[in-house]
């Protein structure tokens, strides 16, 4: 299948979990009703970005209540849905930044609980140190579609290009990252990372935000986004709630590849790059 339509939900995110899942499902829905076959939602769709919320919202699978609304309408819409991020608990208590994936039958395809914390003190800028709350994944996160293999990673997840590199190498045509920048990193690098981890992996990139909320204690730049595997951005959002709903060609990806063979032009004889 050479075609793709995905549609990304950039929504409010509130303190109320029944008001997140119900936004959630609108905004699902009509991305269905504009044809997308594959449905990303944001970072933390379900709970505020901060710590002090992560432990109170968290859940764990497979009894918890996002994990099952998400499964359920996958299956309902017929789609590939990527449900964001939501904090998650494991059986010995520790909590994860976690992303679900489902195919068009409710089956969890992928679990990736993000690798790269976001532990971070820009002078005059952001702080935020998720580890306070947080455990670190162990994963990377890469599964077969109908469409070709597709991987997930989340928001600080895409600064490391040795995972995006790993995911790509692992097959990964399509790679899904729900994220939540800020005011201080999102101008400045959110445009140029999807940019470069397109063109330097030759993959469709998919970047998944929450829409500005000037009053949450976290506020996300938005601008959710598709980037092509020539660097291109094939469409953005800009900061308000919406949907964006575009075609993938993803014949693209071979004839790039095929065109400019960056993958096959590496040196592995000089360097190499392995999972540990
Ligand atoms: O890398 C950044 O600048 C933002 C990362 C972030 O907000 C996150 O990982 O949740």
């Amino acid at each position: 299948m050479d075609k793709l339509k995905v549609g990304i939900c950039q929504m409010i995110i509130t303190t109320d979990k029944d008001k997140n899942l119900e936004k959630a499902e609108n905004m699902v829905n009509k991305a269905v009703e504009k044809g997308a076959k594959l449905v990303v939602l944001p970072e933390i769709f379900n709970c505020p970005y901060s710590n002090k919320y992560f432990p109170k919202f968290a859940e764990s699978y497979p009894e918890g209540r996002t994990i099952k609304f998400l499964s359920n309408l996958a299956k309902e819409k017929n789609i590939y849905l990527i449900g964001g991020s939501i904090p998650e608990r494991d059986k010995e208590g520790n909590i994860y930044n976690t992303s679900y994936t489902f195919d068009n039958k409710g089956n969890i395809l992928g679990r990736h609980r993000k690798v790269h914390l976001f532990d971070i003190d820009i002078e005059g800028g952001i702080s935020f140190k998720e580890s306070d709350t947080l455990s670190y994944g162990k994963d990377i996160t890469v599964f077969d579609t109908d469409y070709g293999k597709m991987g997930v990673a989340i928001c600080y997840d895409i600064r490391f290009p040795e995972l995006i590199r790993l995911m790509a190498l692992k097959g990964a045509r399509i790679i899904i990252i729900p994220a939540a920048f800020n005011m201080t990193t999102g101008p400045a690098h959110w445009d140029p990372l999807f940019k470069v981890r397109a063109l330097d992996n030759q993959v469709y990139m998919i970047g998944a935000a929450p829409a500005r909320d000037e009053n949450s204690p976290y506020v996300s730049y938005g601008n959710s986004i598709i980037t092509d595997p020539w660097g291109s951005i094939v469409n953005k959002l800009d900061e308000k709630e919406g949907i964006l709903v575009e075609d993938l060609d993803l014949g693209k990806i071979d004839k790039i590849r095929n065109q400019l063979p960056l993958l096959k032009h590496r040196r592995t004889d000089l360097y190499d790059l392995k999972l540990i």
